[in-house]
């Protein structure tokens, strides 16, 4: 049984995606990166993107990951806020303890994709 399956397959994740999703929108530290922008598409485009990464179906289609958040020169800051917010909500959802370890391990991986390396000039 996948990651996908034990959260609930594509209704579960959809769910748990829209959650997580108005939590980042208001974070402080976070949802200002939204402001101005299509936040409804972001959203689909996350779920779909992260149903491929918990083991589901691939329907993602959008850009790749480096190329999405580039020019948003995120900061490990940033990323751990995210991962703070995804176990928040996954806790409050009764998700397992051990799922929701296992979904902040795929999530990390990314963090080297979407933190950009900060100089040391600055
Ligand atoms: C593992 C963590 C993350 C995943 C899986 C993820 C996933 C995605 C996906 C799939 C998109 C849409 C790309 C497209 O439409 O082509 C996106 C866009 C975006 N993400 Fe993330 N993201 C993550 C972390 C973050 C973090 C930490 C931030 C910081 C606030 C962030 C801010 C954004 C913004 C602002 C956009 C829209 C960029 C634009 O269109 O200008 N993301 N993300």
């Amino acid at each position: 049984m996948t990651l996908y399956d034990r959260l609930g397959g594509a209704a579960g994740v959809d769910a748990a995606v829209r959650e997580l999703s108005a939590r980042i929108r208001v974070h402080t530290l976070l949802g200002p990166f939204f402001d101005d922008l299509d936040y409804d598409q972001i959203v689909e485009h996350r779920a779909d993107y992260l149903v491929a990464i918990f083991g589901g179906p691939e329907a993602y289609e959008g850009r790749g990951m480096r190329e999405s958040h580039r020019h948003l020169g995120l900061r490990d800051e940033h990323m751990d806020a995210f991962l703070h917010v995804v176990r928040e909500t996954l806790t409050d959802l009764d998700v397992s303890p051990l799922d929701i370890e296992q979904t902040v391990v795929e999530l990390e991986r990314l963090r080297p994709v979407l933190v950009v390396p900060q100089s040391s000039a600055d």
